[in-house]
């Protein structure tokens, strides 16, 4: 229906809007780009599912999102998977853990701030309508 695709453009703009910013942030610079597998050997026996800011940012501009939760599920494997793979104490892993954790509070910062229930709710009305 004509109101309900108002309301997912509007999903899809927000979304676009939240995932540029963290992409611009120096902060998730690490975040921005698939872990390179030929670089980082072991990477994929440790995550399973990789995901980064990028990869991200196709995903809402292809529409996979139709409600925030959904989104929230792929951008918190980005720092999730940060921390499995760097848990130990020395000096690398552990800025890669506080940059996991910054991405995680900046994000859900953001949305607490700018997203309300209301809208959310909307948007799991019209998914669980169709
Ligand atoms: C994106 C991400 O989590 C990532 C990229 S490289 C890396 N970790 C390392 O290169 C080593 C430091 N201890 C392992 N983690």
């Amino acid at each position: 229906e004509e109101q309900e695709d108002k309301v997912l453009q509007a999903l899809r703009l927000y979304l676009r809007h939240l995932t540029d910013r963290l992409v611009t942030d120096r902060r998730f610079q690490v975040f921005k780009r698939p872990v390179d597998t030929t670089e980082v050997m072991d990477y994929l026996q440790v995550i399973r599912s990789p995901m980064d800011l990028s990869t991200l940012q196709a995903n809402v501009d292809a529409n996979r999102y139709s409600t925030l939760a959904e989104f929230v599920l792929d951008a918190d494997l980005i720092w999730r998977n940060a921390l499995s793979y760097n848990p130990n104490i020395n000096p690398m892993d552990r800025r890669i853990r506080q940059r996991a954790h910054a991405l995680n509070d900046t994000m859900h910062f953001f949305i607490r701030d700018e997203l309300s229930e209301d809208f959310e709710r909307k948007c799991e009305d019209i998914k669980a309508s169709r």
